[in-house]
């Protein structure tokens, strides 16, 4: 029997849904640092959520091509990863792991064979790899959009290479997703766990982390 897939509860925005999300058994809770998103968070807000989780759950904070000055003000609060979810390079990702001291989570946008050809530049720079589904081009914002992306795609990723699955992800496809790509260590939900965009739901999150752990 397989060890159980890890399961990340991305866009959590309050102290009720994080212990809610502990409570459940999520491994990892995300907390989205990025003004165009529903789920978006203050960096005080960040700092109350953070020391709320620490010793209980690992907590990520998720940041778009973020400056130098706003990872240092999001490593100075101590979460215990970082998620970069923008265009960064392997080059400005391994300076942020650099400048930060944190573990970095690099997603990346998965679409076509060339985007998986492309995980490999990111191996030595990040600590995990996230394989989210590629935004429309008219997105608002680069992830946490519902959508998901063909898994098959992933038959073309190295079968060395440790991911956690993220996009579109629910309740009722995370076991067959985790099932029909070469499993994934994690997966990761933010849409769907919630009943509108921002609004987290107990009992999906509940739902989904059973299905998700039952399936691994
Ligand atoms: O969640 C957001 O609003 C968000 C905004 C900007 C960049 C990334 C964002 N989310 C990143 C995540 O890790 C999401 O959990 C991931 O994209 C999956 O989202 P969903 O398809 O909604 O489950």
């Amino acid at each position: 029997m397989a060890d159980p897939v890890i399961v990340k509860i991305c866009g959590i925005k309050s102290l009720d849904l994080l212990d809610a999300a502990i409570e459940a058994g999520a491994d990892m809770v995300g907390f989205v640092h990025f003004m165009r998103s529903p789920r978006h968070v203050s960096i005080e807000e960040l700092g109350g959520l953070i020391s709320a989780a620490r010793g209980r759950v690992e907590s990520c904070v998720l940041l778009v091509n973020p400056d130098n000055s706003c990872v240092a003000e999001v490593a100075a609060l101590g979460p215990d990863w970082i998620q970069l979810h923008g265009p960064e390079t392997p080059h400005r990702v391994e300076a942020i792991r650099a400048e930060a001291g944190t573990q970095i989570m690099k997603a990346l946008p998965i679409g076509s064979a060339d985007d998986v050809a492309h995980v490999a530049a990111f191996l030595d720079v990040a600590d995990r790899i996230l394989l989210d589904a590629k935004p429309p081009k008219n997105a608002d914002r680069p992830g946490g959009l519902g959508e998901t992306f063909d898994w098959s795609l992933l038959g073309g990723l190295d079968p060395s290479v440790p991911f956690m699955l993220s996009g579109g992800l629910t309740p009722d496809n995370v076991a067959e997703a985790i099932r029909t790509v070469r499993p994934p260590f994690g997966v990761d939900v933010s849409s769907g766990v919630e009943t509108a965009p921002g609004v987290k739901n107990k009992k999906l999150i509940e739902a989904f982390i059973r299905n998700a752990k039952a399936a691994g």
